[in-house]
C-alpha cells in the first residue's frame, strides 16, 4: 500500500493520538551491532517512524543502514528526512518532500524538488509533501548555516502561522516545525497551538526535545509527531520514556 504512511499521519491528527520520530543521522553510527540492539529495542516498544537524513552527511551509505534496519523490523516506516537531493535512497519507505517555507532560497523552496522528482516518479516512496518551517531555537544550528537562511522568531506567533497557511494553500499537507538539531529552546508552545488552530494538518515537532517534560509540553500544545535526534543520542532512554508516555496517553484516548 503506497499511503500507508499518509494514512497513519492523518489518522494521528485527526484522532488527536501522539507519537514518536527518532531521528538518525547516518554519519553517527559508529557500530552496527549496537545500533542494531537499539532498533530491535525500539521496535519492540512499537516506536511509530525513523527519521533518517542530516543538513550534511559525510557517508552516503543510507542504502545500508535502512536495509539493516529493514533487516530488523520491515513494518516499522523509514522516512529520508534529506539535507539534499544526494540524500535518497530506494530502500525507505518515504520522503518528507520539505519545503523550507520559512525561508526564502529558492533552491530549497523548489529548486532541490525538480531535481529529485523525476527519481520519485519511478520510486515506490511516499512523498509527503511537507512544509518545514525553521523557528529560532537560541543557538546557530548546522540546518541554519547550510539552508542559508533566517528562522521564524519563536514568540510572533503570528509569523509562523500566516507562514503555515500560505503553505496550507499552496497545497502542503503536513507541517514540520523545527527549531533545529540541538536548539536551546524548542519551539515554543504557543507558536505550536496557534499553529494546530489555524490550519488542519498533521504535525511534526522537533529541535531540541531532550527531557520528557519538554516533549509533554511539545504534545500538549498541539503536535500529532515528536522528533528526537540529539536527545536519544545522548541517552536512549529517553525514547523508552516517551514511548510509554505516548501508550498510556493514547490508550486513554481508546476508553474516552
Ligand atoms: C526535497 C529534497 C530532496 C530536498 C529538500 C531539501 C530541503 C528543503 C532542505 C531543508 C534544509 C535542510 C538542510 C534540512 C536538513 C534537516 C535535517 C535532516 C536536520 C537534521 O539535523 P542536523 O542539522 O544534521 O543536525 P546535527 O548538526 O546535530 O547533525
Ligand atoms: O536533534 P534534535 O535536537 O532532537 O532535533 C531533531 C530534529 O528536529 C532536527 O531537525
Ligand atoms: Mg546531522
Amino acid at each position: 500500500m503506497r499511503n500507508k504512511i499518509e494514512q497513519k499521519l492523518k489518522a494521528l491528527s485527526k484522532e488527536g493520538k501522539k507519537a514518536l520520530a527518532w531521528l538518525i543521522d547516518p554519519d553517527k553510527i559508529v557500530e552496527d551491532f549496537s545500533f542494531l540492539e537499539q532498533v530491535r529495542e525500539m521496535s519492540q516498544l512499537n516506536l511509530d517512524f525513523i527519521f533518517i537524513g542530516g543538513s550534511l552527511i559525510e557517508k552516503n551509505d543510507l542504502d545500508r543502514i535502512i536495509k539493516m534496519i529493514k533487516e530488523v523490523d520491515s513494518d516499522l516506516p523509514v522516512i529520508l528526512f534529506p539535507g539534499s537531493v544526494i540524500q535518497f535512497s530506494n530502500h525507505a519507505d518515504g520522503i518528507l518532500f520539505l519545503s523550507l517555507i520559512s525561508g526564502r532560497n529558492p533552491d530549497l523552496l523548489i529548486g532541490q524538488h525538480v531535481t529529485i522528482a523525476p527519481l520519485l516518479a519511478k520510486s515506490k516512496l511516499e512523498v509527503l509533501p511537507t512544509g518545514y518551517m525553521l523557528v529560532d531555537g537560541g543557538v546557530a544550528t548546522s540546518v541554519n548555516y547550510i539552508s542559508q537562511t533566517i528562522p521564524l522568531p519563536n514568540h510572533k506567533p503570528e509569523l509562523a502561522v500566516a507562514t503555515a497557511l500560505a503553505g496550507a494553500f499552496l497545497g502542503l499537507q503536513y507541517f514540520y516545525l523545527d527549531a533545529g538539531s540541538g536548539a536551546k529552546i524548542p519551539v515554543s508552545p504557543k507558536i505550536i497551538d496557534s499553529i494546530k488552530k489555524s490550519i488542519q494538518a498533521p504535525l511534526i515537532v522537533g529541535g531540541g526535545l531532550d527531557t520528557l517534560q519538554k516533549v509533554k509540553d511539545t504534545f500538549h500544545a498541539g503536535a500529532d509527531v515528536v522528533v528526537i535526534g540529539n536527545g536519544a543520542e545522548k541517552n536512549l532512554s529517553l525514547l523508552t520514556e516517551v514511548l510509554e508516555y505516548i501508550h498510556v496517553l493514547n490508550l486513554s484516548l481508546n476508553i474516552n
